[in-house]
């Protein structure tokens, strides 16, 4: 699995030009790409990155690709980074790492998105993997109500989990805030219910990605698929 990750990150490095201005994603996948596109700027290729992530930051700062941010600059030409499900429309569900907020705010400054992933991670309907939903700790139970109207306004429903870390504790995003994993099963239409999820104060951003991803690389025991949005 980690070779096939590693397949589509290079694919997705065929993409990179120089001079450009890249968004650096957060995940297994994502690192594969931070790591070759640390090869080629030590070889000599001149870009510079946001990265979506503490962890991606430290990550890049090691491989000494130059970073900036998007107080310095206001666009980005190209955001590569995974994702947890993709679907035909390359609509995404993304944050299981915990990163889904900066990621969502990179891969908005961004004129194009490549998403990169292994085939395990295409499907038909988003919503197996568990909808990442980053909230503000303060009144989380009337967050949560809100959420469960807007989950059956939706046409779902399923149990809300606060993320705990490796260590058992409340899992705390790079932003403070803390991320409910919400058990659907299959979300029929995921751009409705972002529309219902972005409203709710508590709510800091949600894991569905609807319309950002530009390209998918899917990287599969029989080889490389290159799939564009329509
Ligand atoms: O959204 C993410 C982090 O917030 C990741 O891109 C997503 O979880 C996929 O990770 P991996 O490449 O490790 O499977």
């Amino acid at each position: 699995m980690d070779a096939l990750k590693r397949q589509a990150a290079a694919k997705a490095l065929e993409h990179v030009r120089d001079g450009m201005q890249l968004g650096l994603g957060t995940g297994s996948t994502a690192k594969h790409f931070v790591d070759l596109l640390g090869e080629k700027v030590a070889a000599g290729m001149k870009v510079v990155g946001v990265p979506t992530s503490e962890a991606t930051r430290i990550q890049a700062e090691q491989c000494r690709i130059p970073l900036t941010t998007l107080d310095v600059i206001d666009r980005l030409d190209l955001t590569v980074d995974g994702a947890d499900e993709v679907d035909g429309a390359l609509n995404l569900i993304k944050g299981g790492g915990g990163a889904l907020l900066r990621e969502k705010i990179v891969a908005a400054a961004s004129d194009r998105m490549i998403v990169i992933a292994d085939e395990t991670k295409w499907v038909d309907a988003l919503g197996r993997f568990p909808l990442p939903v980053e909230v503000i700790p303060f009144g989380l139970a009337a967050t949560q109500r809100m959420m469960a109207k807007a989950f059956a306004e939706g046409g779902v429903s399923g149990q809300m989990v606060i993320r705990k870390g490796k260590d058992g504790h409340v899992f705390v995003t790079d932003g403070g805030h803390w991320i409910i994993d919400a058990h659907l099963g299959r979300i029929a239409d995921a751009p409705r219910l972002a529309g219902l999820l972005n409203p709710i104060p508590g709510v800091v951003e949600h894991g569905l990605f609807i319309g950002l991803a530009t390209t998918t690389v899917l990287a599969g025991a029989q080889g490389i698929r290159v799939i564009e949005r329509r």
